[in-house]
């Protein structure tokens, strides 16, 4: 699914109104008609309290024509006009009369904290204040109204995006965001909903259809796109019958370390498990007896030295796909070792964890890494790769530049992974809390490399290897609860998370994880 810009959205609109020869306020209508056929569907008429915040802008719009519709249909509605700003948008303007027009009860206007109203946890809030032209920090009284709000513990419904949130940048020191219970969007989820700064004042989003040209939306290309269940079924390919061990690749992870073996245990049983056709793992000499006993399935190749990290990476090993960095340190011995890897290589790596520490640390190392190569950071090391940011957006620009100026694929992880290559994100839409607990990256690794070995190219490899990491995740929380969750867990999962690939139908939206 694509997700558009603002800039985008405003332009579909345009086209719209263009094509259709309708005059603009009729989207209003519509946007604002669907929302109430969303609620009404939901409420079927209950007598519940329900308080319709409205913005000055065509935001402000659509929660008037919700108001009205409400109101005529016999809810219990109060509607506020926020008068933040002396314009007014046309569009809203109509909206007004219309309301005024229709119904009896019209809107109160609040022009600061004395005119609030009181809002009690048994109703439910309209959020219609500001929407995708919010520019910048509201007033401090327009503020208060937005604490006030979530203090309240209202359900909030937010129309479009939560007021406060910006669609295409991140948020100030001093803003405040309405905390949504829900959140409606129109035609495409917004960018801010996924990434952690702005994602975790949203406990829930789905998008409404609002009609927007069919073909403006199918031929506009979009930076953004979200990856769930049928993206990943397009790039599955099954295997059929004939067919025998050789055929589905030869991953090799190298990693490990004393007191960190296990991290390569992780991703290699995770490889095979993804699908590899045969795993092996170059450990430091002490590493060799845990692997074999652990993992009777992957075979293990050492160095010829006796110490407690790796002083040299020189393998027998003819692998389709290689990972570097699980549990591996960052020793000076390594770093050389890792050194004279990186110049022997020519094919796409998957690099994790301590191999990104290392370059992180010699960023000349950067030129020997092939392109198409994949780097799986969590924030830390990603911060170490690319430098601090000042904001969600600014780390994607940062991180885009960087993946674009070396031709490398960077899978940012956290919870909505994004996989970013050639300007494009992409962005995971499974995984739960549970995943947030130690060596979860490192079987993401093995699922990425055991991809890339059945050869899948790269950026299937690592989007489908993110996509069902998090699934299996989803599902083994089923059994094991979000606490009780371990990175081991994941892995046993896998099998059943390719499995339902082709189960029932995927519900329409994604949901984000609930909020603490
Ligand atoms: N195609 C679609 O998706 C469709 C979208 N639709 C809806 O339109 C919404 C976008 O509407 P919008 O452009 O009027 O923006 P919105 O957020 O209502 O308000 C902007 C107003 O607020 C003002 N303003 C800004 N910041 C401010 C501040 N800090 N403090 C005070 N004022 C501030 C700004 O004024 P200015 O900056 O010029 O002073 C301007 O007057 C969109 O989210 C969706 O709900 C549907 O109706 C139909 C199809
Ligand atoms: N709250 C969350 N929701 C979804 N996925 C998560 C969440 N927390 C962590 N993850 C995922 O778990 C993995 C953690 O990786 P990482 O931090 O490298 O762990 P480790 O170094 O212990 O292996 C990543 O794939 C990340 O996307
Ligand atoms: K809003």
């Amino acid at each position: 699914m694509k997700i558009f810009s603002s800039k985008q959205l405003y332009e579909a609109d345009k086209v719209t109104i263009e094509k259709e020869g309708i005059p603009s306020y009729n989207l209003m209508e519509r946007a604002g008609g669907y929302v109430y056929e969303w609620m009404h569907k939901r409420l079927q008429g209950q007598p519940v309290p329900i308080k319709v915040f409205c913005g000055i802008g065509n935001n402000g719009g659509d929660a008037l024509v919700i108001a009205r519709l409400l109101l005529k249909n016999g809810y219990n509605v109060d509607t506020y006009i926020v008068d933040c700003n002396d314009k007014r948008s046309t569009d809203f303007l109509k909206a007004y009369e219309a309301l005024k027009n229709e119904v009896k009860k019209w809107p109160e206007i609040i022009k600061g904290v004395e005119n609030f109203p009181e809002i009690s946890p048994q109703d439910i809030v309209v959020d219609g204040i500001f929407g995708i032209g919010l520019n910048r920090c509201p007033e401090d009284w327009v503020k208060a109204l937005f604490v006030k709000i979530n203090e309240s513990k209202a359900y909030t419904l937010s129309i479009d995006i939560p007021s406060g949130m910006y669609g295409d940048r991140g948020l100030d020191k001093d803003d405040i965001v309405v905390h949504s219970t829900f959140v409606l969007s129109f035609m495409s989820p917004k960018l801010a909903f996924f990434l952690p700064e702005t994602g975790k004042y949203i406990n829930m989003w789905d998008t409404i259809d609002i009609g927007l040209d069919p073909e403006y939306l199918a031929t506009t290309p979009s930076d953004v796109k979200l990856i769930s269940k049928p993206e990943i079924q397009q790039m599955y390919k099954g295997r059929s019958q004939y067919t025998h061990k050789g055929m589905f690749g030869h991953s090799l992870i190298i990693g490990g370390s004393f007191g960190k073996m296990g991290a390569v245990q992780l991703a290699s049983k995770a490889a095979l498990r993804a699908g590899s056709g045969l795993v092996t793992a170059y450990v430091p000499q002490i590493g060799v007896p845990i692997l074999q006993t652990a993992l009777p399935e992957v075979m293990v190749e050492t160095d010829n030295f006796n110490g407690k990290v790796f002083e040299e990476i020189d393998f027998q090993t003819e692998a389709n796909a290689i990972a570097i960095g699980p549990g591996m340190g960052t020793d000076e011995k390594t770093v050389a070792a890792m050194e004279s890897f990186l110049k022997s290589q020519k094919a796409p790596l998957v690099i994790d964890a301590d191999a990104i520490n290392i370059i992180a640390k010699r960023p000349a190392l950067m030129k020997q890494v092939p392109a198409l190569s994949i780097l799986t950071p969590h924030p830390g090391e990603l911060e170490r790769l690319v430098g601090k940011w000042d904001d969600d957006f600014d780390k994607l620009e940062k991180t885009a530049k960087f993946a674009k100026n070396h031709n490398v694929i960077i899978v940012i992880k956290g919870a909505h992974t994004i996989t970013v290559y050639d300007m494009q994100l992409y962005i995971n839409t499974t995984g739960n809390p549970g995943l947030s607990t130690a060596g979860t990256g490192d079987v993401l690794t093995g699922v990425i490399t055991g991809h890339l070995a059945q050869g899948y190219h790269p950026m299937e490899a690592a989007m489908m290897g993110v996509y069902f990491h998090g699934l299996a995740a989803d599902v083994a929380v089923n059994q094991y609860g979000i606490e009780g969750l371990i990175a081991g867990d994941v892995t046993e999962f896998l099998g059943r998370a390719v499995m339902s690939l082709f189960e029932k139908p995927e519900q329409e939206g994604a949901q984000a994880p609930p909020q603490q």
